[in-house]
């Protein structure tokens, strides 16, 4: 598994020579993200605390970065006390994998505002999204064009490449043909 992956990024990095590359995976609680992170085996996960005081995940992989921030709790103040921090990361950042539990039905208009806001951050423009429809294993979950459907993307998304496909990060499938699309979306860019 872990070579398929590399074999993808190296293309990102055959093109993108010495430049550093992060990418960043978001997503409410629970959705998989840190799954999808070992899931890669590209290198060690690396989790730290930053002063500012929540959690950050890491894989690098040669000149490719993933991160993972922990926006922590379940309560309303997760973005409105963590936004201001989180927001000095957005400059530098190559493409968004943003995660979501399709199992999870009735979170799914809370996940949808927390994509949408954070799509409006100005230094986000232009940066291609991936969005990982997780848990398609679970019995019940929604399929990627009823959560696509749900989104909303495809009214009103037109500054950057987007798309939104399943994934079921326990076993692996879909990670693949998911990043492969984004580092040719990175590359066109
Ligand atoms: N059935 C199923 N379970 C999954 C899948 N992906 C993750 N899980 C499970 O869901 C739970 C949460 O996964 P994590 O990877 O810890 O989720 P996370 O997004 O990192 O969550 P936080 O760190 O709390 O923000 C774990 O028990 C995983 O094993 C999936 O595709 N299918
Ligand atoms: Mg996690």
């Amino acid at each position: 598994m872990g070579l398929t992956f590399s074999s993808i990024f190296s293309r990102l990095l055959n093109w993108r020579k010495e430049q550093d590359t992060r990418i960043l995976m978001l997503g409410l609680d629970s959705a998989g993200k840190t799954t999808i992170l070992y899931r890669l085996q590209i290198g060690e996960v690396v989790s730290t605390i930053p002063t500012i005081g929540f959690n950050v995940e890491t894989v690098e992989y040669k000149n490719i970065k993933f991160q993972v921030w922990d926006l922590g709790g379940q309560s309303s103040i997760r973005p409105l006390l963590h936004r201001p921090y989180w927001r000095c990361y957005f400059p530098n950042t190559s493409a968004i994998i943003y995660v979501i539990d399709s199992s999870d039905h009735t979170r799914l208009p809370t996940s949808r505002t927390e994509l949408l806001t954070m799509l409006s951050e100005e230094e986000l423009k232009g940066v291609p999204l991936l969005v990982f429809c997780n848990k398609q294993d679970v019995q019940g979950a929604l399929k990627p064009e009823e959560i696509s459907e749900q989104l909303g993307l495809a009214g009103g998304e037109t500054s950057r490449p987007w798309s939104v496909r399943g994934s079921c990060a326990v076993s692996g499938q879909g990670l693949e043909d998911g990043l492969d699309w984004l580092v040719n979306a990175i590359q066109e860019k």
